[in-house]
């Protein structure tokens, strides 16, 4: 749960539910930054977790969770790692109150409405207590008092009646004023529990009782489906978490046993039957088989992978029994990070979000003047009626939360998060998915995105009396040190042909141009032709059999020793199948793509003329800054590498995507990545980005629109209390629905 650094303070996690709206985040983030030695809070509604950066010789962590459950919220502290694996209120009994008893890491707590106390105990009395308290227990008990006071004022005497209404408002108004009253203390004045309490008190008090009781329960139906709608929305996330497989076939000594998959450490063997989710990163030792590693990647075609070759946590292994290596403990795995990834992704908050926030912080406070105002004005000033203006004051203090209008933005960013993260199209949250969906350019690195990153020697020239071996020897040679696509093609080829490289000393990178390094007593270089030819490494006749392979799209490599031309390798890497389709769907979405490659003008037309897409060529990295700079002042530029050594350009890019199963840096370097090996998952995910952007749009008008309707309709008495309640729950519910449509967005259909 813990990391120290120098300063000596430390970031705590924990886990709170409970959290439906914004300003029950509000709240605990307020009460939760006065206790003492905490200096920075964060807090995300649907990842449900709260970190504090605390000094640990001023804070009790028992304060601290004392507190939040004295708002009315459950709290549980997060096991770094763990996490992942134990989402608190993970089950579907979790919306009811009911909790985890067989886990007693897991907080027991409850999901449904403004917070409740999440605290239950095991007793039968207090988990009864604790019913009552979640809205779904007082809706029933509220729904039953209604009736029956109803029924009273039917029947018996509407004296009676009444005094039922009055009960039927205290019974149901009592849980919401102690939370008010908790947050109070705690220096929270301003919460909707508070306004909600004022408002049924004061109803009662200008004999309002019917009409008292009605708002309390409507408020009650507001929590509970704030609460289903919330949960909703954390679906996502929880649908990836249990992708992980809780346990691994561990295999000791010659036996196998039952371990927790959590448990598993570095070095470790498995045995994954077929059927079996894979339980950890690692390498398979033994067996080939269909992985599906669709739950990690979103690419739901099996690949066949057999010894050697590596293994994401989370996959199917489809067909024959493979013995695994762990080459990663559990929360450092690929599909853990990425549960991580899309948690702290909701938590970034979009520009647009944080001014709702500043918005929400005073609009409360005004509405409360306001409705002050409205109280005592009219009948002062003008001797109008106290009762008629109380009642409109009152109707105006509940049209004073914000609640609405400040989960809009965050709810739409968790439905869009974890629509992508399905797809394997993976952003590191709101301010990445507002600049996406701005973006008017397209960059695209040659090399592992718009071509599988794979390429393969295809010709060999040799000069003079070296043969085709000695050409790879040496280029091997030069190359061994080397992690170039360029380079592994050559190697490749070099042991295929059962060619051992020749030892080389001294290897550098000329940058863009090639490498060169001492072999034997002399300096040998494997390098772009034209940096050949201006040293000698390559003649008239050398370059235009060079330009030849260019035209045919290949690149070309001269293989030279001082002074002396040994050869050209000739390599050609094919086109990703969908890199056009992908560059056509851009274009009809209005973003124009362009090709960034360090390659040569010749090679880049040839691949650009398949592609139609703009091109430039024998580029050098600070060119690419360069260019990408220019496109960002343009209006913004999505740049797409594989994330491997373009990591400057994506950073320098408004947006940086990378690409491919190459995940592994991928998801560190980039703002976003896109885990399958498809093109057309870039237009996808602007189709995403945009429609996200649609239905914050959709839901910040929804929530304005509604409160202002009726701010007026109230003041001008045409609404009354219900219609108020129900403005704010009823739109809390809307936009919250309305962003989980999100979730059954297809971005790979065109529209
Ligand atoms: N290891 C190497 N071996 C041989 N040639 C190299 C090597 N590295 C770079 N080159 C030469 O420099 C050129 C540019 O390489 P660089 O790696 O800068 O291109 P890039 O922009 O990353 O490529 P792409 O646009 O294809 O992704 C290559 O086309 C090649 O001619
Ligand atoms: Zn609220």
């Amino acid at each position: 749960m813990t990391t120290t650094n120098e300063t000596g303070t430390t970031a705590c996690d924990w886990t709170v539910s409970g959290m439906d709206c914004a300003s029950c985040a509000t709240k605990v983030r307020g009460a939760v930054s006065r206790l003492p030695g905490v200096s920075d809070v964060e807090i995300g509604i649907m990842s449900e977790r709260l970190r504090l950066t605390l000094d640990e010789r001023k804070t009790d962590q028992d304060k601290i969770e004392k507190t939040v459950r004295s708002l009315g919220y459950g709290i549980s502290p997060r096991a770094p790692g763990k996490k992942d694996f134990v989402l608190p209120g993970s089950g579907p009994e979790s919306h009811d109150g009911h909790s985890h008893a067989d886990h007693p890491a897991v907080a027991k707590t409850d999901h449904s409405g403004h917070g409740s106390p999440g605290h239950v105990h095991d007793d039968p009395a207090d988990r009864g207590k604790a019913w009552y308290q979640t809205g779904k227990g007082r809706l029933v008990i509220l729904t039953g008092l209604l009736l029956a006071a109803a029924w009273a004022m039917e029947l018996i005497a509407p004296q009676i009646g009444t005094w039922a209404f009055v009960a039927a408002c205290l019974i149901g108004v009592a849980p919401v004023a102690r939370r008010a009253f908790a947050a109070a203390r705690l220096g929270q004045f301003f919460t909707i529990e508070g306004l909600m309490t004022i408002a049924a008190l004061g109803a009662l008090f200008i004999n309002a009782a019917e009409e008292a009781a009605l708002v309390v329960f409507l408020f009650a139906v507001g929590e509970v489906l704030e609460g289903v709608a919330a949960g909703k929305a954390r679906d996502g996330i929880r649908a990836l978490a249990d992708l992980v497989p809780k346990t691994a076939l561990l295999e000791e000594n010659g036996a196998t046993r039952e371990v927790a998959a959590s448990s598993l450490v570095i070095g470790q063997t498995v045995l994954v039957r077929p059927g079996d989710r894979i339980p950890a990163d690692g390498e398979i030792t033994e067996g080939t088989s269909g992985i599906d590693e669709s739950p990690v990647t979103g690419e739901s075609i099996p690949r066949t992978r057999g010894p050697g070759e590596n293994v994401f946590a989370g996959s199917i292994n489809t067909e024959a029994v493979l013995r695994v290596t762990v080459t990663k403990a559990a929360e450092d795995n690929t599909i853990s990070r990425i549960i991580r990834l899309v948690e702290e992704a909701e938590e970034a908050r979009a520009p647009t979000e944080r001014f709702i926030d500043r918005f929400s912080r005073w609009y409360m406070p005004a509405i409360v003047a306001v409705s002050a105002l409205v109280i005592v004005l009219p009948p002062l000033m003008f001797g109008q009626s106290w009762d008629t203006w109380i009642y409109r004051g009152l109707a105006l203090l509940l049209i004073g939360c914000p609640c609405a209008l400040v989960i809009s933005v965050p709810a739409s960013i968790a439905s869009s998060l974890s629509t992508g993260a399905r797809r394997g199209m993976l952003m590191k949250g709101g301010a990445v998915i507002e600049a996406a969906a701005k973006v008017s350019h397209v960059a695209f690195d040659k090399t592992g995105t718009l071509t599988h990153g794979r390429p393969q020697v295809t010709d060999l020239v040799t000069f003079g009396t070296t043969t085709e071996a000695q050409l790879l020897e040496v280029a091997a040679g030069v190359e061994s040190g080397s992690s170039h696509p360029l380079a592994v093609a050559i190697l490749d080829r070099a042991k295929t042909e059962g060619v051992t490289p020749l030892p080389a000393r001294d290897a550098r990178a000329l940058t863009g141009r090639g490498v060169e390094a001492t072999v034997g007593d002399a300096l040998a270089w494997v390098s772009s032709p034209r940096h050949a030819s201006e040293n000698d490494g390559l003649d008239c006749l050398g370059l235009r059999q060079a330009t030849i392979f260019e035209d045919e799209g290949k690149t070309a490599v001269a293989v030279y020793r001082k002074g002396v031309p040994l050869g050209l390798i000739a390599m050609r890497d094919e086109l990703r199948p969908d890199a056009a389709e992908a560059v056509r769907q851009l274009a009809e979405m209005g973003i124009s793509s362009i090709m960034l490659t360090g390659d040569n003008p010749r090679t880049a037309a040839a691949i650009a003329e398949g592609l139609n897409i703009r091109f430039e060529a024998e580029m050098m990295p600070e060119d690419k800054l360069a260019a990408i700079r220019d496109m960002n002042a343009q209006g913004g530029v999505m740049m797409i590498g594989d994330g491997i050594n373009d990591a400057p350009a994506l950073k320098q890019a408004s947006i940086g995507v990378a690409m491919g199963s190459g995940t592994d840096v991928a998801l560190e370097t980039a703002d976003a990545a896109i885990l399958r090996d498809r093109v057309t998952d870039i237009p996808a995910q602007i189709r995403l980005v945009r429609a996200t952007m649609a239905n914050i749009r959709q839901n910040v008008s929804i929530a304005l629109g509604l409160k202002a309707i009726f701010l007026v309709t109230t003041v001008l008495g045409m609404t009354g209390l219900w219609i108020a309640i129900l403005a704010d729950t009823g739109a809390t519910v809307l936009v919250t629905l309305n962003a989980l449509r999100l979730l059954r967005y297809n971005p790979e259909q065109k529209r």
